[in-house]
């Protein structure tokens, strides 16, 4: 196969079905979070859909949000078959007024809002010297700008309001040189700097704020990379292997819960020890690292 051929995305079903997401075992509690409501953007999303059916199970009210009204409607009803508390809303989260209206929205419509999880967005692979500056705003609009928006519409509220709130940001890991998703590292630390100072700053108010860094997280997200590409995301941790969203909802239900009631500004790396070893090609492994293999 050569390189042109290397680089050809193929779509390919990835992740967990929502029938896996509805019987998969959990560590939690199932009154866990019994009449709270949460908030989570990309919620139809690979990472996002689990984190609301998590979420859901333990008795929240969750409101799944993103773009595409049709993914969020089919998640919200195979929710509803399932007994579960949940409603879409549509809202690009590029859209600072779209984004208070909704929020407007929910307190009318639920009278509180107890938890935001923040795991809209994405970015396409590319050497960062050919970015163009539409492709770049892109990217930074959505993951840093949209997720500022979400935060700060969020926590106006609950000063508004008196009430306690948790937000949990699902960024990327940021501590390597991730070849191909410079833009996204760029947003992503943007994301986790202004955690680690709101935690600082809305601890008078009863907010915490806690980042998730996933690793390889196998979801349909993925079919923006190619195949070789993704083939080789098993080797990017020690446990050669990639990770489910629920290694990932979980760890949001541990920050978001009483359980992480003591942890504020911080970033909870999941990513089955890749900071550690391994090796991460977005866009292949360029021929200068080859050397030796
Ligand atoms: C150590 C541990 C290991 C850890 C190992 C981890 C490995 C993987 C790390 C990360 C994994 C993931 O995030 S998993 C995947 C998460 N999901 C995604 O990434 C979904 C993919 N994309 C998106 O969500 C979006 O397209 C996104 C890029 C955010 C922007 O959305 P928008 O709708 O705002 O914008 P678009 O209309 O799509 O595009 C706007 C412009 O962006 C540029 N653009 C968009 N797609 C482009 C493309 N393929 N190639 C070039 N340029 C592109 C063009 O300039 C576009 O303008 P025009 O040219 O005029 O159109
Ligand atoms: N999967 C992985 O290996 C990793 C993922 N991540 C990050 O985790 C998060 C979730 O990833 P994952 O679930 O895999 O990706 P997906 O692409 O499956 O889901 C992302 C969701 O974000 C929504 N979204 C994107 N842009 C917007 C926007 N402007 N407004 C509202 N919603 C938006 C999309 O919904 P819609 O199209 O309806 O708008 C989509 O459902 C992302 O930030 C991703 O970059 C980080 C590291 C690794």
């Amino acid at each position: 196969m050569d390189d042109q051929q290397h680089d050809q995305q193929t779509s390919a079903a990835l992740g967990l079905s929502d029938d896996e997401l509805a019987d998969h075992p959990t560590v939690f509690a199932a009154d866990a979070l019994a009449g709270q409501v949460v908030v989570v953007s990309g919620g139809a999303g690979g990472i996002g859909r689990a984190i609301a059916w998590l979420f859901a199970r333990l008795g929240a009210h969750v409101v799944v949000v993103g773009r595409n009204a049709d993914k969020l409607d089919a998640l919200v009803d195979r929710l509803g078959h399932r007994g579960v508390k949940a409603s879409a809303h549509v809202a690009d989260i590029k859209d600072a007024d779209a984004v208070n209206a909704m929020f407007d929205a929910l307190w009318t419509a639920h009278g509180r809002v107890d938890h935001l999880v923040n795991s809209a967005g994405g970015q396409f692979p590319q050497a960062a010297i050919d970015f163009s500056i539409k492709g770049w705003n892109a990217v930074i609009n959505t993951n840093l700008n949209g997720t500022w928006y979400m935060m700060q519409a969020a926590a106006q509220r609950w000063r508004d309001r008196k009430h306690q709130g948790s937000i949990v940001n699902v960024v990327v890991v940021t501590t390597h040189g991730l070849y191909g998703i410079a833009h996204t590292i760029a947003a992503r630390s943007g994301v986790i700097g202004l955690s680690r100072a709101l935690a600082v700053e809305w601890a008078p108010l009863n907010i915490r704020i806690n980042c998730i860094a996933p690793g390889a997280i196998e979801t349909e997200g993925w079919n923006v990379y190619s195949e070789a590409a993704r083939a080789a995301y098993p080797r990017s941790n020690p446990m050669m292997r990639p990770g489910t969203p629920w290694d990932i909802a979980e760890a949001a239900v541990y920050l978001a819960a009483p359980s992480g009631k003591f942890i504020t500004g911080e970033t909870l790396t999941v990513d089955g020890g890749g900071q550690h070893w391994g090796e991460t090609w977005t866009t292949g492994k360029p021929d200068y690292f080859k050397g030796g293999d």
